[in-house]
């Protein structure tokens, strides 16, 4: 079972000798820890690809992760440059392409902690929004890093708002040319990674204005930096924003641009298109101009999330069983902390989300991978389904990832605060995410429109004869509705149907309030603007509990795509009941204020959830062990394999500058005062 060779992989001498209180959570497996790996990873095959890829990586000096937590921004950025660059020669020695898995699994081995990052997010942009030609122009030098880029879009006055975007393209008939400027202070780029200190190209976005009007935001391609020496080109104001929570790693850049002028072709023109003479072409909503942003969102949630979440998972409850805290009785030895039923309850929902989350992103990567051929080629009836999940699945996957992490970290007591545990800087990186391609807040609301639109539709449909159909992530809306929950007994809340159809319900209820209240609003005088601003907290909680009926009808649907293996079904299953149920009672109220659950129901509810507590805990280390990452990519001392965390922690700290730089704060004051007041002792 597993690969244990391949696990314990830090090669100090801890790691020859598995903690005895971790061993034992391995010795009865009540399911193949290999094979869930391999259901986790979408086959065997990508497992074993993993692992030779890990091992390649792991064995390069230069890729690793080793002194992070004791370097300044300074030196992280240089380390995280240095790691690119070494996994792109290897990467050219063995033939690994852009957009192949070795890359993708080179990229989690180093825990995404590499330079450039946003030099891939430019090549999604470019292939999604570039026409044919600029993408056989542009990619190659890329792909080669001849030249390094970046994709600026926010600025410091507007990061939300993109129709408030300052910075102009105005474009020179004359010259068949755009002239990009920054016309005011609030205009300067603000954010963009790789801008800082690194990026030679930038895809600015910014107000195109041709034919005589303001067109929105367009995407254009601008050099910023010299080829031959990296100095700022004529009209180029660019460095770097300064110290940050986290993501030291990465140069965030501000720019500011005088006039600037780029050749006509340099405007991205795979749907909208200015013709010589300044005539403007567009295919579609100008919002197709936004494509990007719903290929990284899914891209990150599946690249940069989601990993994060599981690994604090996998590092706190691997602490948990080695931590001893207190005795259970008088007579007992003390015990793990993990048998504590309330550690149970921060860390096990933790462990079910993030299965949930999993199994969610992998569905609506599907979904965008079926959809994004049909949109390049200008079918565009599927994009409003795709931004809004998009959108409202990045907000809830982002949220509860942040929380989650950080409720990973308080549950690892006093060492949860040093870095050393890994879990400081997951917590700094994830919620980045949650501002980071939108703020969350308002991509709710950007899921909020499509469902107040399809329950519009879903109303209309019922009150004429034709039925239409709607997306198939709101289908729910026509569905016949449940007025009470009819579970009796703590058993029938282990019953997927009936969970998945009471989140359905409070969903959908949740979704015609909002809707109701608007329409009071506007038909008591309101405009729509102002009774949309009246509603959005209402909104915004409809959302929620719509994504949140995905996840959990998702997470369902996936087990019953595992009847072949049983014993994985079954513990899956605990972990989807788990989640399901985690939800109901976080947001009782919600199921409580119409009746559809009582009081004495909710109470079951409980019974069922705190039941379903020691089940996991029985399987919560292969849980973890199942997602296969290397203890180099996890870089905590609290979260190895082996479980030998004391001693880890111990012989980390020696490694602490601090430890072995001397200390001038001695010399110059510590010795001085101590010696004055000793002359009077
Ligand atoms: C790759 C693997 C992993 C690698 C690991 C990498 C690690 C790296 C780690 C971190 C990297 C971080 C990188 C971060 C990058 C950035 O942050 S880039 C900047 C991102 N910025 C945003 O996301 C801005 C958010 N704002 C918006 O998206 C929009 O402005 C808005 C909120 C949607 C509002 O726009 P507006 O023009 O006002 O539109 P509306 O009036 O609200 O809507 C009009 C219609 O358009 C539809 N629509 C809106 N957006 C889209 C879209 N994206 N796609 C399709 N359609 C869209 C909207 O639904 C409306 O439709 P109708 O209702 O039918 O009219
Ligand atoms: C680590 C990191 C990396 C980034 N990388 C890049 C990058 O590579 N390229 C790039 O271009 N940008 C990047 N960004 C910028 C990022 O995309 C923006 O910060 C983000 O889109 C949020 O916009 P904002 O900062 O303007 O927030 P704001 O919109 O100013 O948000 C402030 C508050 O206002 C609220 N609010 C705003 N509008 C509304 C509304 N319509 N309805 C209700 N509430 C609203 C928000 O909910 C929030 O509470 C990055 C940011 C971070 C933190």
């Amino acid at each position: 079972m597993g690969s244990p060779v391949h696990r314990v992989s830090l090669g100090d001498t801890w790691s020859r000798q598995v903690h005895p209180d971790i061993e034992c959570e391995r010795n009865i497996q009540s399911f193949n820890v290999e094979r869930l790996t391999n259901i986790l990873d979408g086959g065997a095959e990508n497992t074993a690809l993993r692992r030779k890829v890990e091992s390649i990586i792991h064995s390069d000096p230069k890729c690793s992760l080793k002194d992070n937590y004791f370097m300044t921004q300074n030196e992280c950025y240089e380390a995280a440059v240095q790691r690119k660059f070494h996994i792109q020669t290897i990467a050219k020695c063995l033939g690994w392409s852009e957009n192949s898995p070795e890359l993708f699994y080179a990229y989690r081995a180093v825990s995404g902690e590499v330079a450039l990052n946003i030099h891939s997010l430019f090549l999604k942009a470019l292939r999604s929004l570039g026409s044919e030609e600029q993408i056989a122009k542009w990619a190659p030098l890329c792909n080669n890093l001849q030249i390094i880029t970046t994709y600026a879009q926010t600025e410091l006055g507007h990061g939300t708002y993109l129709q408030g975007l300052e910075t102009e393209a105005t474009y020179d008939a004359a010259t068949q040319e755009f002239v990009i400027h920054s016309p005011t202070m609030t205009a300067t780029k603000w954010w963009p990674g790789d801008l800082g200190r690194s990026a030679t190209h930038a895809l600015v976005q910014a107000q195109l204005i041709c034919s005589g009007a303001r067109q929105g935001m367009h995407a254009f391609i601008v050099p910023i930096r010299s080829l031959e020496d990296h100095t700022p080109l004529p009209g180029i104001t660019v460095g770097d924003i300064g110290p940050k929570m986290g993501f030291d790693y990465t140069d965030h850049g501000f720019l500011r641009l005088d006039h600037v002028r780029i050749p006509r072709d340099n405007m991205l023109s795979r749907f909208t298109q200015v013709l010589p003479d300044g005539t403007y072409l567009k295919l579609g909503k100008l919002q197709i101009n936004y494509l990007s942003m719903v290929i990284t969102r899914v891209n990150l949630l599946w690249g940069e999330i989601l990993p994060i979440l599981q690994k604090a998972c996998v590092i706190a409850i691997r602490y948990s069983v080695i931590r001893r805290q207190s005795r259970l009785r008088p007579s007992d030895p003390e015990a793990k902390v993990l048998d504590h039923q309330t550690q149970q309850q921060k860390l096990f929902p933790q462990l079910a989300t993030v299965y949930a989350f999993h199994f969610l992103t992998k569905n609506l990567l599907e979904f965008f991978h079926s959809s994004y051929d049909a949109i390049l080629n200008r079918d565009f009836s599927v994009l409003p389904e795709l931004h809004a999940l998009s959108s409202g699945i990045k907000a809830m996957v982002s949220d509860l990832c942040s929380w989650g992490t950080e409720l990973c970290r308080k549950a690892c007591g006093g060492h949860g605060y040093s870095k050393l545990s890994g879990l400081p800087s997951l917590v700094a990186r994830v919620t980045a995410a949650c501002t980071y391609e939108g703020d969350n807040t308002v991509l709710y609301l950007q899921m909020a429109r499509f469902l107040e639109k399809n329950y519009l539709l879903a109303q209309a449909s019922q009150d004429s004869t034709s039925q239409r159909s709607l997306p198939q992530s709101v289908a729910y809306l026509t569905a016949p509705d449940l007025a009470r929950c009819p579970a009796q007994k703590a058993a029938d809340f282990l019953h997927p149907q009936l969970y998945t159809t009471a989140w359905a319900h409070v969903a959908a209820r949740l979704i015609k309030d909002s809707v109701h209240h608007l329409q009071t609003l506007m038909q008591s005088g309101a405009d729509r603007y102002e009774a949309w601003n009246q509603t959005t907290v209402m909104h915004v909680q409809a959302a929620k509990a719509h994504c949140h009926y995905v996840s959990v009808k998702n997470f369902t649907e996936t087990l019953d795509k595992l009847e072949n293996e049983p014993a994985i079904q079954q513990v899956l299953k605990r972990l989807c009941d788990l989640y399901a149920l985690h939800g109901i009672l976080t947001n009782s109220g919600d199921f409580l204020h119409d009746g559809f659950l009582s009081g004495a129901q909710v109470d079951a509810v409980r019974t069922a959830y705190l039941d379903l507590l020691p089940l996991i805990r029985k399987d919560a280390i292969l849980l973890t062990d199942a997602f296969d990452f290397t203890d180099q990519s996890l870089n905590s001392a609290l979260g190895c394999y082996d479980g030998n965390v004391y001693e880890r922690l111990f012989e980390w700290a020696q490694r602490s500058p601090t430890n072995t730089q001397g200390n001038p704060a001695y010399e110059k004051y510590l010795r001085p005062l101590l010696q004055s007041s000793r002359a009077k002792l």
